[in-house]
């Protein structure tokens, strides 16, 4: 994905300004900086979330394999299967754990039929670490599983409809340190074959599951790199005090 002078206003309040980035494929992209500097808005404009916003306005372009997303032509369920997204706070249907990973490939049409179906649910469920733990309780509703399990089963349900690019906002603040590693290490695994984009607070976070950091200011990208550059070799004074944790 590539987003070219992205600017999203809420209202009259400018929240991004003049955003331009390259997301590559096969990579974990953390976007870091001090609340209110951005990084939500601008990942939600990455799959059209912000439409659900009212007030928000987004200008520029953000190109999906070369094709502007914000083109009227554009369908946007379709684009949210491509551009999938992780919330903070997991949110599984209130439905039972297999129809929460069915639900996306039976409305996309991506399986005939139920073994097909099945064996999407399983291979997402498989990919997402979370097969062995619910694989005899398929049935039961998805909101009974742990936090982390929730979390993974959402993960599950985004992979289903084989989506190319996975959005996480601050995926791990509402878990405890052991489901947190677990989503970290998925996160690892999954960056073969998706390109991941993570929202994070956490500084030791974004550098052991990222390898390029977008640093925001202010609703601008202060400095974008590897992140192992971003960490040990900061070429602006903002991202400097920013990692050496003197403002944000
Ligand atoms: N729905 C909204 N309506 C109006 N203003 C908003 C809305 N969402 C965010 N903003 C404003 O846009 C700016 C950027 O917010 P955003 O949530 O994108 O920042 P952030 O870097 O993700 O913050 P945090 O790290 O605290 O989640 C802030 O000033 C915020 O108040």
């Amino acid at each position: 994905m590539s987003a070219r002078h992205v600017s999203v206003h809420y209202g009259e309040k400018r929240a991004i300004d003049d955003v331009s980035i390259d997301i590559p494929q096969r990579y974990v992209t953390a976007f870091i900086g001090p609340s209110g500097c951005g990084k939500s808005t601008f990942l939600r404009s990455l799959n059209r979330m912000n439409d659900t916003i009212p007030s928000a306005r987004v200008e520029g372009e953000i190109l999906l394999d070369g094709e502007d997303i914000y083109t009227s032509g554009m369908d946007v369920v379709q684009l949210r299967a491509r551009v999938g997204m992780v919330f903070q706070k997991p949110n599984p249907f209130p439905k039972s754990i297999y129809e929460n990973v069915a639900y996306g490939p039976r409305i996309h049409g991506l399986a005939n039929g139920k073994d097909e179906l099945d064996s999407i649910v399983e291979k997402s469920l498989g990919k997402a670490g979370l097969w062995d733990e619910v694989k005899d309780r398929l049935g039961d509703s998805g909101t009974a599983l742990s936090g982390g399990q929730q979390q993974r089963l959402c993960i599950a349900r985004a992979i289903a409809v084989d989506p190319e690019v996975i959005l996480m906002d601050e995926p791990c603040s509402a878990l405890d340190p052991i489901a947190t590693a677990r989503i970290e290490e998925l996160i690892d695994e999954l960056r073969g074959r998706y390109a991941i984009v993570i929202v994070t607070h956490s500084m030791q976070q974004a550098a052991r599951v990222s390898q390029r950091t977008a640093f925001f200011h202010l609703g601008k990208i202060v400095e974008y790199g590897r992140t192992s550059d971003i960490f040990t070799n900061p070429q602006e004074e903002r991202t400097k005090d920013y990692i050496t944790g003197r403002y944000g």
